[in-house]
């Protein structure tokens, strides 16, 4: 800011380089643009947002930095101001993405704060004070996925399944698609966890997951495991013949798995039964009556003897 110490009285002084040393040292960035979003002054922090020596930064406009949703916001929002001064135009904490000089990306929250004429005595000016939420959101990222995620095979959790079959069903039934879903449970698993233990037991559901997984045959369509030994596979536009052709590579695939990496026996095989449910044409009412209709078609493919695969109705 152009303000001269020169003249001003000596307490009057000593306030002003209070003031400027609290604003270069406090914990958040700050910067003061002018009415046109000009910035006129930046504190230490607040240069480290934009990712550009203070020189450069003074005399740009400040939302030129924002990446291309925030800047057409703010641009809006000063124009309509300069039309329509009688606005205050001050908002409190709001997310913001600055796209830095180097392309890496800040999230922050911004506060902007407004100070009229009367107040400032040249032009009216605005305070924006900068707040970094990248570490939270990173954070917040990562415990998302946590808690959408089995944390055994790394597969989608049933929460996570849930909310998808949801978005799918809206999908498929608004674009008159097909949507199946296959509902996999491993055939005596509980002999397997007895025979050659918990752990075993584990791996075993993990190599499960990677070859439903390896089964996908769309990238729209999604594994995840539905609790215990039960998986479930979500295909979306996929008709019951397409269902069926991806039930029985996944039999197939299981079958032919080998446990000799866990030291056992190279005879040693598995299988699953499978149930098919499909949508198409309007028989369900609900995801959850497509689910319940394939698991119904599992039970029977269990009592029919297992490694097989039922067809709902
Ligand atoms: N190792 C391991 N076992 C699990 C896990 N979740 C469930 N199980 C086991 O899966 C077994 C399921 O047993 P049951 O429901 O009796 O079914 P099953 O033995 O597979 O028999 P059928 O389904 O009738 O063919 C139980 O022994 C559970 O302990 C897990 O995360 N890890």
């Amino acid at each position: 800011m152009r303000l001269s110490k020169t003249f001003l009285p000596a307490v009057q002084s000593h306030r002003i380089s209070l003031f400027y040393n609290i604003l270069n040292n406090i914990a958040e960035g700050v910067f003061i643009v002018n009415d046109e979003g000009v910035i006129e002054m930046i504190n230490p922090l607040g240069v480290t947002f934009f990712g550009a020596p203070a020189e450069s930064l003074l005399g740009q406009k400040w939302f030129y930095f924002l990446t291309s949703q925030y800047y057409e916001q703010y641009q809006d929002i000063f124009a309509n101001w300069k039309n329509n001064q009688n606005q205050p135009l001050s908002h409190g904490p709001k997310e913001v993405v600055i796209n830095r000089i180097d392309g890496t990306l800040v999230e922050a929250d911004l506060s902007l704060s407004f100070l009229p004429t009367s107040m400032t005595g040249i032009t009216p000016l605005f305070i924006g004070v900068l707040h970094n939420l990248s570490q939270h959101k990173a954070q917040y990222r990562e415990l998302r996925k946590q808690a959408y995620t089995d944390q055994l095979t790394g597969l989608p959790n049933r929460y996570d399944l849930e909310q998808k079959l949801g978005e799918c069903w809206n999908q498929c039934i608004n674009n008159h698609q097909p949507l199946s879903l296959i509902l996999i449970d491993v055939d005596y698993f509980k002999t397997f966890n007895d025979q050659y233990g918990h752990l075993n037991g584990d791996k075993c559901l993990q190599k499960i997951a990677r070859v439903l997984q390896d089964c996908l045959p769309s990238n729209d369509s999604l594994a995840a495991r539905y609790g215990g030994e039960e998986f479930v596979l979500i295909l979306p536009h996929c008709p019951v013949q397409g269902a069926e052709l991806v039930a029985r590579h996944i039999q197939k695939a299981i079958c032919a798995l080998k446990f000799t990496d866990m030291q056992l026996d190279a005879h040693l095989s598995i299988s699953v039964s499978q149930g098919i449910a499909c949508n198409q044409g309007g028989q369900y009412r609900t995801p959850e009556a497509l689910i319940f209709a394939a698991d119904t078609a599992l039970y029977r493919a269990k009592a029919d003897g297992r490694n097989r695969i039922n067809l709902g109705l």
